[in-house]
């Protein structure tokens, strides 16, 4: 179990498969009663009451935090799913820890004369890994099954960049040939409405600290695999364009 998490009561797993459902259409199985989605100790909100459960359906997704120790992997994560910014001393997470979000998708349809709202469910499994290179053997092994990867470096510690091709071999050689990867770099100080990078993966920044960039940089993976697991090909998505739109029509400068 991470110290870190510990620390703050939070669950945490020491097996790949510990983490439950991963994949299109089993987000349901921990749901203990209505209203309440309840996986591994951690509670969210379900449906809306009153609708018909055939409208609606669930997916979820394993997506997976990495880079190196300090870079923001916890921040991140807890900026995404409370709000909040994890200030105060740094202590590394030790292993690997998850989180399961809930993101809503609001879907409206014409039937016949009807507008029909139905939402959609996504599931983002969040696992935090620990950066510490003692710590890279238990990690591999929780690459297989992710779906996307969301690689940081920190952008006022060069020596993160440096190590971001160290990564990108390991990805290449642990993780699915498909998995959805994007590459951000965290602790941004300033508005960043676009950014190139040398790496050939879509990019941002973000800071934990402010906010900035964070709820994008997960709605967008999701939106990747979402695209991809409805596999239609007439609806085109493109993750680094979607990015760059939504940063360009958002006021994001806020550090
Ligand atoms: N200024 C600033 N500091 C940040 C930001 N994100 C994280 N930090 C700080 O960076 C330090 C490390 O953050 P963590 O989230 O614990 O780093 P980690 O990547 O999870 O580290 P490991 O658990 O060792 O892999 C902490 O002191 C945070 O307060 C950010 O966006 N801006």
């Amino acid at each position: 179990m991470s110290r870190k998490k510990a620390a703050k009561g939070k669950a945490a797993s020491s097996s790949p498969s510990a983490g439950g459902p991963t994949g299109k259409g089993t987000g349901r199985a921990a749901r203990s009663s209505p209203g309440i989605v309840q996986m591994n100790g951690v509670v969210h909100p379900s449906r809306p009451s009153g609708s018909s459960s055939s409208e609606f359906y669930d997916i979820a997704f394993k997506v997976m935090l990495v880079g190196d120790s300090g870079v923001g992997k916890t921040c991140l994560l807890v900026r995404f799913k409370d709000g909040a910014f994890l200030a105060g001393s740094f202590i590394s997470t030790v292993g690997i820890d998850f989180r399961v979000i809930c993101l809503l998708k609001r879907l409206k349809r014409n039937v016949f004369l009807f507008s029909v709202i139905t939402f959609l469910f996504y599931y983002l499994q969040i696992w935090d890994t620990a950066g510490q290179e003692r710590f890279r053997s238990v990690t591999h092994a929780y690459y297989r099954d992710a779906h996307a990867l969301l690689l940081l470096y920190d952008v006022t510690n060069k020596t993160s960049f440096d190590n971001i091709q160290a990564w990108l071999t390991e990805i290449h050689e642990y993780a699915q040939q498909d998995v959805v990867l994007m590459l951000l770099g965290n602790k941004a100080r300033h508005c960043v409405k676009e950014v190139q990078n040398e790496f050939g993966v879509p990019f941002m920044e973000t800071s934990a600290r402010t906010g900035l960039n964070v709820e994008l940089a997960f709605t967008a993976v999701a939106k990747e695999l979402k695209h991809r697991s409805m596999k239609d090909p007439s609806e085109k998505f493109t993750l680094q364009e979607y990015v760059n739109k939504e940063m360009k029509s958002t006021s994001c400068c806020r550090s």
